[in-house]
C-alpha cells in the first residue's frame, strides 16, 4: 500500500556546517517529493562535537556523533537524522535502522595546502595534520619523513588551523569541501591507489526508528542503489575486523554494470605493516564480497596486524 506523507516531519541533524548542508539537501529532496509536507531541521549539538581536545576512538569512538539525534528520534522530536555514512557505527543500537544511503559525493581524500602542490612537494619534517588513523599509516608508509600531528574539529576549524600555520597541509574528505563550495581548497585530490578511502567516504545515509514503515516508503525514492550496495560490502570489512580496537582501515566498492570492484586494507598506525587485497563479483550480494575480502586479509596476516595494534594502544 503507499503511504501519503505527513503534514510535517523533523530532521535531526548535527549543528556543524557540514551536517548543516547535508540535512538541508534532504529536506530540499523530500520538498521536491512530497511539497505539501513541511520539513523542519532541528539542529544539536552532539558529544562527538563537544570533544575535541582527545582522539575519537580513545573516548567512545562514532556513536558520539549519532546517539543524541537517536534519542530525539525515539522520543520522537524527530522522524529522521541524516548522516555521514562514514560517521555511523556499523552495528546501529537496536531499534533504529538506515532508510536510505543517497548518491555518493567524491569519495577521495584531498590535500589541502597553502604552500605546497602534493604531498610529494612536502619537504623533510614537515607537520601533516589528520586524525585518521587510516590516513596516518597511509601518509607514514609513503613518506617516512614527514611528521603527522592530531587534527579534530569540524571542518572550518580544521582549515583554521591550517590558514593560522599550525599545519603545512592537511587532509580531509574531498566530498566535504566540495558540500560546503569550498572545491577551490583542495589543492590535489589523492587516488584510491595512494589513499584507500574509509568505509562509506562520500556517502550520507538517513537513519529511523525500526519499525516505520511509513518512512521507509517515503524515503526509498532517495535511495541510491550502487552507492547502497558499495557501501554495504564496505562496511562488512569494518564490521569483520572491526571489534573492540580502532584501527587503520580502508574499504571502497566501485559498482558497475551490477558488477562491483572492491578494495579493503588494514594497517598498523606507523604504516609499517599494510594488507591490502581486491576482489570483484555481483553487486547484488556485497556481504559477500565483504566477507570474501576479509579473508584475503587474514591470508596476508590482517590478525597479526591487528594484534600489533591492540598492543600499541596497550602501550
Ligand atoms: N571524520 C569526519 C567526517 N565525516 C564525514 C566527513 C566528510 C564527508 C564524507 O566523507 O561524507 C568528515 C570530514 C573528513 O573526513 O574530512
Amino acid at each position: 500500500m503507499k503511504v501519503s506523507p505527513p503534514s510535517k516531519l523533523v530532521i535531526a541533524s548535527r549543528e556543524s556546517r557540514l551536517a548543516m548542508w547535508q540535512a538541508e539537501h534532504v529536506r530540499a529532496r523530500l520538498s521536491a517529493l512530497y511539497p505539501q509536507c513541511s520539513i523542519e531541521i532541528l539542529g544539536m549539538t552532539t558529544k562527538g562535537d563537544q570533544i575535541l581536545d582527545r582522539t575519537l576512538s580513545k573516548v567512545g569512538g562514532k556513536g558520539l556523533f549519532v546517539k543524541e539525534l537517536e534519542v530525539a528520534m525515539s522520543e520522537r522530536r524527530a522522524d529522521l537524522a541524516v548522516h555521514s555514512l562514514k560517521d555511523v557505527p556499523m552495528d546501529l543500537p537496536e531499534g533504529f535502522a538506515l532508510a536510505a544511503v543517497l548518491e555518493r559525493e567524491d569519495p577521495r581524500d584531498a590535500f589541502v595546502s597553502n604552500d605546497y602542490a602534493s604531498l610529494d612537494d612536502l619537504p623533510e619534517g614537515a607537520v601533516v595534520g589528520t586524525s585518521s588513523l587510516r590516513r596516518q599509516a597511509l601518509i607514514a608508509a609513503r613518506y617516512p619523513h614527514l611528521v603527522i600531528r592530531p587534527l579534530r574539529g569540524n571542518l572550518d576549524t580544521r582549515l583554521g588551523k591550517l590558514d593560522r600555520g599550525e599545519y603545512a597541509a592537511i587532509i580531509l574528505a574531498a566530498a566535504g569541501l566540495k558540500r560546503l563550495g569550498l572545491p577551490q581548497r583542495i589543492r590535489a585530490l589523492i587516488e584510491p591507489e595512494q589513499s584507500l578511502p574509509a568505509p562509506g567516504q562520500g556517502a550520507m545515509a538517513i537513519e529511523i526508528l525500526d519499525g516505520r514503515d511509513d518512512l521507509m516508503q517515503l524515503l526509498a525514492p532517495l535511495d541510491h542503489r550502487a552507492t547502497a550496495q558499495a557501501v554495504r560490502a564496505e562496511r562488512t570489512v569494518s564490521r569483520v575486523f572491526g571489534g573492540s580496537c580502532q584501527i587503520p582501515l580502508a574499504a571502497f566498492a566501485t559498482v558497475e554494470n551490477e558488477q562491483m570492484r572492491l578494495r579493503a586494507m588494514v594497517a598498523t598506525p606507523d604504516g609499517k605493516r599494510i594488507a591490502s587485497a581486491e576482489t570483484r563479483g555481483a553487486a547484488a550480494d556485497p556481504e559477500a564480497l565483504g566477507r570474501e575480502i576479509a579473508d584475503a586479509l587474514r591470508a596476508r596476516d590482517a590478525e597479526g596486524i591487528l594484534a600489533a595494534c591492540r598492543a600499541m594502544d596497550a602501550g
